[in-house]
């Protein structure tokens, strides 16, 4: 039988107070401690029981921080707590990191220690609390390395960079877990390397390019299915057949894999998380799946933008060549390379002959598709360590490297450009041949840096194109004299304009009934003060090819519509101008605006005004010319087709121009005495013209033979030498004065 002990009401009330603070203490999730003097534990919670790896709290008791974690962690508990002891001032607060012996994991404890007393107010040890602040933490860390990474994206760091942090990131928020980023390739069926630092690298190489497809893995079937594959046991499922052996060579068990969507719904890659367990994700990890997902999306979007501009800033659209600033970096490159090796470096500036007919006749379209063919051809028949690249138009540069030191090796790459180019080229059901010609400068002999290289295989090749064209030049000394004339022309053309060096002479041009004046043609002299007077056809071209025709175009305008309202003021009867008009100016956007401003400063009517265009220039995009004529045409304006017959005219569009006449071009009036070709032509074109209710004018004509046949042939009017040479304007005044009706002063002039 037992005792029954009846314990006095004081011992039972100390012994259940006693009982209830030990399981206080022990339910309290945080660490709860006391130590002594020498900073043994006297009391533990359970949870420090279980954070240091002991089943209850009586194994802690008389254990110190030595006891328990490395020696570089007890020592500095231990140094913080003597200090807490030895001063008495307390710890509030501190955060610290501890192992977890259970589970090997880190923990972030915030810890406060305070000094203990006894009755007696002596300090006998010290009284720890601290909280497992480890999942704030992981939050803290996961907004501050999101924050590393968004920066990142922002300052452009290159993307494996970028992916390879947001990777790390993740798998610090997470136990066991590795991840992975792969990138879908270019051309869009594979998935390549993107980031995996904690994978074995074997493992990553091995699926560095896999396909996209229904049966891939996690992730090639991810891709394909643009949704996540959640693969639990990989041994198990049939989505891995393929790479089992290989996942279990490596330990990887499970595999979740998550496609990487652009904003439109494109798959960009795929984000994958392995385990070495057979388990589904959490939800902690799916949803930072979803984190790590948007977040590549917008570094891989904003790195193929990137790409993209990159690619435009320094590629031809067309036809995909390097641009020149691609040029300039590459033979800047090859230049060193030359230093060190000792080869020659050649720059092959290469212009397409008849480019500009075909693509003035046949319009944009077929002119890129014959660009893009040339490109092509020009690919085919360089190395690859050589370049092809277009400037722009039909001017393209070629970079040949690594060559020896004689020209034989280059004259073999342009006699095979040449011949390839060539080669007939069809368009639109049309076969072309087009020519090209070529200009080659050679570091280091024709040039120290690359703009001057440039400069000079473009002059070599304007030499091979006064050379009869379809041929190469190589640059010389007597190429670097006219390269510095043509220079020198440009600047005078520039001084010329600002300087008034420039003046106009006036053609008449007569009715062949009557035999009267009713125009002139007004024709642009340069009166150079040291070379004298220089004619057109020294100037234009490459005031046409330099823009400079656009402010010598608006000067010629403006002079003649002013010297033709001076003759009307002067009391001579009204003829009309012609101004010549060239495609640079008529293709100037506000060029329509500039001819009514200057007909409203000179006061003309718009009536006594004609603008010749070329046939070419208005076959080029008949639809925007008729556009810009109308326009003037509405006001009064009027229209000729110059050189007509030299063009390619299509007889439909003929029919829609607002035209109202048509001059034939010189080059079939010169030989009507004698070819019948020429004849047959000049006639087709008089016949076709009226019936198309334009009257046809003949230009050149010197001979009473030429004459003769424009008449039996009814051609309504004439210009020419056999009339009239370009005159002053003087000239003209006595001309028109001398067919005007006589009066009474005899001047010919009417009153005002
Ligand atoms: N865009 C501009 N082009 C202009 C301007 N002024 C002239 N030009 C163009 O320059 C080319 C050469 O012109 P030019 O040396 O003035 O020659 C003209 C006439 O002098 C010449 N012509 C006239 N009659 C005869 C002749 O009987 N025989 C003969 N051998 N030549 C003759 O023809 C030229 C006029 O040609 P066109 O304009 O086609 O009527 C020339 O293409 C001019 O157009 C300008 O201000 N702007």
């Amino acid at each position: 039988m037992s005792t029954i002990i009846k314990l006095p009401n004081a011992e039972l009330a100390w012994r259940n107070e006693r009982r209830f603070l030990r399981a206080m203490v022990d339910q309290v999730p945080d660490y709860l401690f006391v130590k002594d003097l020498d900073c043994r534990f006297v009391i533990a919670n359970e949870a420090v029981a279980r954070i240091n790896g002991f089943a209850s709290t009586d194994e802690v008791i008389g254990k110190t921080d030595f006891d328990l974690h490395d020696v570089a962690t007890a020592e500095k508990f231990f140094e913080i707590e003597q200090r807490v002891i030895q001063s008495e001032q307390s710890i509030i607060d501190m955060e610290e990191v501890v192992v977890d012996a259970a589970t090997g994991r880190e923990k972030w404890l915030l810890t406060t220690k305070v000094a203990m007393r006894d009755h007696k107010n002596a300090v006998v040890g010290l009284v720890g609390v601290s909280r497992d602040i480890t999942a704030r933490k992981k939050e803290d860390l996961l907004r501050d390395e999101q924050a590393i990474v968004v920066e990142m994206i922002a300052l452009n760091s290159p993307l494996d960079t970028i992916l390879d942090r947001l990777v790390r990131l993740i798998e610090s928020q997470l136990e066991g877990v590795l991840g992975s980023i792969l990138l879908v390739d270019k051309t869009g069926k594979y998935l390549t390397h993107g980031a995996a630092p904690s994978l074995p690298p074997a493992y990553s190489q091995t699926i560095d390019g896999i396909a996209i497809g229904p049966n891939v893995g996690s992730c090639g079937t991810a891709a394909f299915r643009r949704e996540s594959v959640i693969v639990a046991d990989i041994a198990n499922d049939p989505l891995w057949t393929d790479f089992r052996e290989l996942a279990a060579l490596h330990g990887l068990r499970s595999c979740w894999s998550t496609p990487i969507l652009s904003h439109q719904g494109q798959v960009l890659g795929t984000f994958a998380m392995y385990s070495a367990a057979v388990r589904a994700p959490t939800d902690i990890e799916t949803s930072l799946t979803q984190i790590t997902t948007r977040t590549a999306a917008i570094a891989i979007e904003r790195k193929v933008a990137q790409d993209q501009i990159s690619y435009m800033a320094h590629h031809d659209m067309l036809t995909g060549l390097p641009n020149r600033s691609l040029l300039i970096d590459r033979l800047t490159q090859a230049m060193l390379q030359t230093e060190r090796h000792n080869p020659w470096v050649s720059v092959v500036f290469v212009d397409l002959d008849n480019f500009k007919f075909i693509n003035d006749s046949l319009g944009h379209t077929a002119g890129d598709a014959l660009l893009k063919e040339v490109s092509k051809r020009m690919l085919d028949c360089v190395r690859s360590t050589d370049a092809v690249m277009r400037l722009g138009g039909d001017e393209f540069v070629i970079l040949l490297t690594d060559l020896p030191e004689n020209t034989d090796a280059i004259s073999a790459t342009l006699h095979k450009l040449r011949t390839a180019i060539g080669e007939p080229i069809t368009i639109k059901e049309q076969a072309f041949h087009i020519t090209c010609s070529m200009g080659v400068a050679t570091f280091p002999h024709d040039g120290a840096d690359p703009e001057t290289l440039i400069a000079n295989a473009d002059a070599a090749m304007y030499k091979a194109k006064d050379a009869g064209r379809d041929g190469f030049q190589f640059f010389t000394a007597e190429i670097n004299i006219r390269a510095h004339e043509r220079l020198a022309l440009l600047d005078g053309i520039r001084k010329g304009i600002a300087r008034s060096e420039f003046h106009l002479l006036y053609q008449p041009q007569v009715d062949l009934k009557s035999g009267r004046i009713f125009a002139v043609e007004a024709l642009v002299r340069w009166k150079h003060p040291v070379l004298g007077l220089i004619t057109p056809i020294h100037f234009i071209p490459l005031a046409e090819e330099t823009g400079l025709i656009v402010a010598l175009g608006d000067w010629v305008l403006k002079e003649a519509c002013r010297q033709n309202k001076e003759w009307q003021d002067a009391g001579l009867a009204p003829i009309t101008v012609c101004v010549n008009v060239s495609a640079r100016q008529f293709q100037d956007l506000n060029w329509t605006g500039r001819v009514l401003q200057t007909l409203e400063e000179t006061g003309l009517s718009a009536r006594c005004l004609e603008l010749e265009l070329t046939e070419s220039l208005v076959m080029r995009d008949v639809d925007q010319a008729v556009a810009i004529m109308k326009d003037l045409q509405s006001v009064g304006v009027g229209f000729a087709i110059d050189d007509f017959g030299t063009g390619y005219s299509s007889l439909s569009a003929l029919k829609s121009l607002p035209v109202s006449r048509l001059k034939i071009d010189q080059s079939f009036v010169r030989n009507l005495g004698d070819d019948e070709n020429d004849r047959t032509i000049a006639a087709a074109v008089i016949s076709l013209g009226q019936k198309l209710n334009m009257r046809v004018i003949a230009e050149g004509v010197e001979t009473d033979e030429q004459l003769a046949f424009l008449r039996d042939n009814r051609c309504d009017e004439m210009q020419g030498y056999h009339f009239s040479r370009p005159v002053s304007s003087e000239g003209i005044e006595k001309m028109l004065q001398a067919q005007a009706p006589k009066t009474p002063d005899g001047t010919g002039k009417r009153r005002k």
